[in-house]
């Protein structure tokens, strides 16, 4: 059988790696930071610059393709995923890690094909390491198969998440009863990389048990999507049932057990989701 999105794929690995060079090398430099919707809604030249030739190299090769890139839409591009082939595309996935070089930063490009994920790319740049998916065919890191842990005592479990880029103190509450509860269950840990992309590869490579995050966008999340479910794992949303990538919540984890004892413990919580019609940066 013909695979329709091989020559894609190739190209989104061969784009992050470059990209991923790119960002290595700005962290020698001088990093100027700029703000989005708020003052810890961080964004630099290079996430731009980064995001800029990855679309750039996919239009010459691929000219009838569409694209949600995170610095694209907060320029004003809209959101919203169509049938079409269409890269979404975070070009730094940490960038609060990246402006204090933190040593956690990807590049990460998913490929939606009827709004179902076909493949997914996350460029650990830092440590070097390259996770791929593509529908169907498993999960890769650096060309070695990933796969989720098989634990399913969620008292031996550690849970990786984030508090996000939101400051509105309900969402904050939210976020610290969330964690509380799943703490207190009590798990072995909570762990949090600084960036979506990798604590879903965490959950891929079978390090953690499960990632939950509300306020991620469907950039953060595309490509890990794949990952997680290509490694053997689930995603379901923050109140249980199917994840929408647009609805900004998720729940990656190895498997249903652990998934749907988080859930239990989530104090859910709706932001504006990213294909809101008339909906600013967030
Ligand atoms: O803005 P970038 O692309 O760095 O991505 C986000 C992270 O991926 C989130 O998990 C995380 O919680 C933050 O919201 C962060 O903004
Ligand atoms: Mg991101
Ligand atoms: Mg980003």
């Amino acid at each position: 059988m013909t695979d329709l999105w091989q020559n894609s794929m190739d190209h989104a690995v061969a784009a992050a790696r470059r990209a991923g060079q790119v960002v290595q090398q700005a962290l020698q430099d001088d990093r100027k930071v700029m703000t989005k919707s708020s003052s810890v809604d961080l964004v630099t030249q290079t996430d731009q610059r980064v995001e800029q030739l990855i679309i750039q190299s996919v239009k010459e090769k691929f000219p009838t393709h569409r694209f949600i890139g995170e610095e694209s839409v907060a320029a004003g591009e809209p959101c919203v995923l169509t049938d079409d082939p269409t890269w979404i595309i975070d070009p730094i996935d940490g960038t609060t890690n990246f402006v204090h070089a933190f040593p956690f930063v990807a590049v990460s490009i998913g490929f939606s094909v009827n709004k179902q994920v076909e493949f997914g790319v996350v460029y650990s740049c830092l440590e070097d390491k390259m996770f791929t998916a593509r529908r169907g065919r498993g999960a890769f890191c650096n060309g070695e198969p990933l796969q989720v842990s098989h634990q399913t005592d969620i008292k031996q479990s550690i849970i990786a998440t984030e508090f996000g880029s939101s400051r509105d103190p309900e969402a904050v509450d939210k976020i610290f009863s969330s964690l509380r509860n799943v703490l207190c269950i009590p798990i072995h840990g909570v762990r949090g990389a600084g960036t979506a992309a990798v604590n879903m590869c965490l959950v891929a490579s079978g390090c953690v048990e499960a990632y939950y995050e509300t306020g991620i966008h469907v950039w953060d999340v595309a490509a890990g999507s794949l990952i997680v479910s290509e490694a053997g794992g689930v995603l379901m949303d923050t109140e249980g049932g199917e994840v929408d990538l647009m609805s900004r919540r998720i729940v990656a984890a190895n498997n249903r057990t652990i998934a749907e004892r988080i859930i239990r413990e989530i104090d859910p919580f709706s932001p504006t989701r990213d294909d809101a019609p008339s909906k600013s940066s967030q």
